[in-house]
């Protein structure tokens, strides 16, 4: 049963980007791009989108934010409505950026929300996790700050770490997508002794640097060699961008997730913003690649959720007149 006074909900999830460098499928961080939803009981089913790059993404019970909808109705025991939604996205698909992340988690708070909090977020982050198969870029957007997860195929323990207060982030996006499945089909399923104590160090030294806001350690603590050399093929210039991000302004660099989105670190005092921006985006023009650039900042609220009755939220949703 749908909670009675719950005209609607609205849902405002960030983006994430996973593994941080060495913390493959472990690591992950919230970032001030957004998702927006709207939720509510209707006569029929219909998903409206606002914001580009939703070509192909269905507008029925097809569409992922209403399946991960239905898989909380039946954890509560509660029977599934048919249901009017409204999102709009400033999350750009298949980028390593979290997208299908934040609709996971968007679509289940906003469900969970409209039924009236049955289940924690706990409970949903290891749901969500379970469709993901990975806790680094869900348990970001859900918690917001810097997540370190472990999951054991039923479960996810996790640690949220407020990131440090100067630390900011420059994402360069290329315009060409690599989807997820893609981008770990590519990984060795067996690892030297030497690769595995090498990324384990550098995980926990990451995890300890983050939390203790040692950033003159990220540097070395980003580097990694389970994932990333792998990857270098799927993503030209990848490689020289995370070699010599740091000497050009830089506190680290990673893939972001599985990419081909590139992370920098950068502490907001470091001064050297332009040089590091110019420097990535012409290695991209080298590659003879197209990417944009944005500055971010780590997101700190996570999925943030409001309930109440708004007759024209989804004009406004749809019109894009949400605050961001
Ligand atoms: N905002 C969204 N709304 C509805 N469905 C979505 C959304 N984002 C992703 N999806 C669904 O999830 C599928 C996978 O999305 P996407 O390719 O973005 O995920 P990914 O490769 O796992 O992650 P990332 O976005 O981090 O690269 C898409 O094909 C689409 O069906
Ligand atoms: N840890 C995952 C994140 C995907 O966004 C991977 O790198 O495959």
């Amino acid at each position: 049963m749908v909670n009675e006074n719950v005209g609607s909900v609205r849902v405002r999830v960030p983006a994430s980007t996973a593994n941080l460098g060495p913390g493959f499928d472990t690591l992950g961080m919230s970032l001030s791009l957004y998702l927006w939803l709207e939720m509510r009981q209707a006569e029929q089913t219909v998903v409206h989108f606002a914001g580009e790059g939703f070509q192909g993404i269905p507008a029925d019970k097809e569409n992922l934010i209403y399946k991960v909808a239905q898989l909380v109705f039946d954890a509560a025991g509660v029977q599934v409505p048919e249901l009017e939604i409204g999102m709009r996205s400033d999350i750009p698909l298949t980028r390593g950026l979290g997208s299908s992340a934040s609709a996971i988690i968007a679509g289940m708070v906003a469900a969970n929300a409209l039924i009236g909090y049955p289940l924690s977020n706990d409970r949903l982050f290891d749901l969500a996790t379970g469709l993901e198969r990975h806790p680094d870029n869900v348990g970001a957007s859900l918690f917001g700050g810097i997540i370190a997860a472990a999951w054991d195929g039923e479960h996810a323990d996790y640690v949220r770490i407020e990131p440090p207060r100067n630390l900011k982030v420059l994402a360069l996006i290329p315009e060409f997508e690599l989807a997820t499945t893609a981008a770990r089909a590519v990984l060795p399923q067996q690892l030297s002794l030497q690769d595995a104590v090498y990324n384990i160090s550098r995980s926990s030294l990451l995890t300890a640097a983050l939390s203790s806001g040692r950033l003159d350690l990220l540097a070395s603590a980003m580097r990694d060699r389970l994932h990333q050399p792998y990857r270098a093929a799927l993503v030209p210039g990848m490689e020289k961008v995370l070699t010599e991000a740091s000497q050009r302004g830089a506190l680290g660099a990673a893939l972001s997730g599985a990419g081909p989105t590139l992370l920098a670190l950068v502490d907001r005092d470091g001064g050297r913003d332009e040089e590091l921006e110019a420097f990535m985006q012409s290695v991209m023009r080298e590659n003879g690649i197209e990417a944009r650039t944005v500055w971010l900042e780590p997101d700190l609220e996570g999925a943030v959720c409001e309930t109440g009755i708004h007759p024209d939220l989804f004009l406004e949703l749809i019109k894009g007149e949400l605050s961001s």
